[in-house]
């Protein structure tokens, strides 16, 4: 079902920062309600933009907003948003069901109602049954799926993904992706995807941000890319 809210546009005003010798600076806007796949060259600053957003890099200048709410010194943990990173982020001393249980409540004090959303979650991801699991024990895939079946238990306005399907076998990789098109379609959330992959570009997102030498080069629909071909053409976001 959709919902009236919508997720809002993440704006990003001049917003630089230096890792080591690399430099960036976003100027752009992700739109509110869309998802937005995230394409560039290897190195080219993805991965910091969605830092950056999430509040885990702090920008040395610059406003990051989300709709009219400045966030750009709010802990990550205060902002309105729900993240599926490389490294799963999953506790590995704690089992399957309480790292998922932990996107509700940081200090696990959950309610009926809540048990019954973390076990809806882990069956949606295919992961029932797999409750009492340390995450040492599960495979990269499982990893994955547990780190989407906790994002949907958190029901933030921003998602956050970091080639949320790359570890994946290709079955599992259109379930995937077909349950994040029915999860966007109930929330209207914003979300910002990265991806290597054409094909998810084309199939899951509206909209596409191209970022390279740690800039914002374009950001347009995905209707509109016929007019950008030479992104595309010369390949120069595919994983090499
Ligand atoms: N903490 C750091 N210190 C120094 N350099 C860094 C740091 N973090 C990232 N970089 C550099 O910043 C650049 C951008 O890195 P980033 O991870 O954002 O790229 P990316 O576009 O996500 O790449 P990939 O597609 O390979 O994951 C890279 O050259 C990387 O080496």
């Amino acid at each position: 079902m959709q919902q009236d809210k919508q997720g809002p546009d993440i704006h990003l005003r001049d917003v630089r920062l230096r890792l080591g010798e690399t430099r960036f600076h976003f100027v752009g806007t992700v739109q509110g309600g869309c998802i937005t796949a995230l394409i560039g060259p290897s190195g080219s600053g993805k991965s910091t933009l969605l830092n950056l957003i999430a509040g885990f890099d702090a920008p040395q200048s610059g406003k990051i907003v989300f709709g009219t709410e400045e966030v750009t010194k709010k802990h990550p943990s205060h902002r309105p948003v729900s993240l599926i990173f490389q490294d799963h982020n999953l506790f590995g001393h704690l089992d399957l069901f309480t790292n998922v249980g932990l996107g509700i409540h940081p200090s696990l004090k959950l309610s009926a109602e809540d048990r019954r959303q973390v076990s809806t979650a882990l069956a949606r991801v295919g992961l029932a049954g797999m409750e009492q699991r340390k995450p040492a024990t599960l495979s990269g895939g499982e990893k994955q799926r547990a780190a989407f079946a906790r994002a949907l238990v958190r029901h933030k306005p921003v998602l956050l993904m970091d080639e949320p399907f790359a570890a994946l076998d290709p079955g599992l990789r259109s379930d995937m992706a077909a349950l994040l098109v029915e999860l966007h379609r109930e929330t209207g959330s914003t979300v910002l995807m990265v991806t290597h992959d054409p094909d998810e570009v084309e199939r899951l997102s509206q909209r596409v941000m191209f970022v390279e030498g740690g800039r914002i080069m374009l950001e347009t629909s995905v209707s509109d890319l016929g007019e950008h071909r030479e992104i595309f053409a010369v390949g120069r976001f595919l994983r090499t």
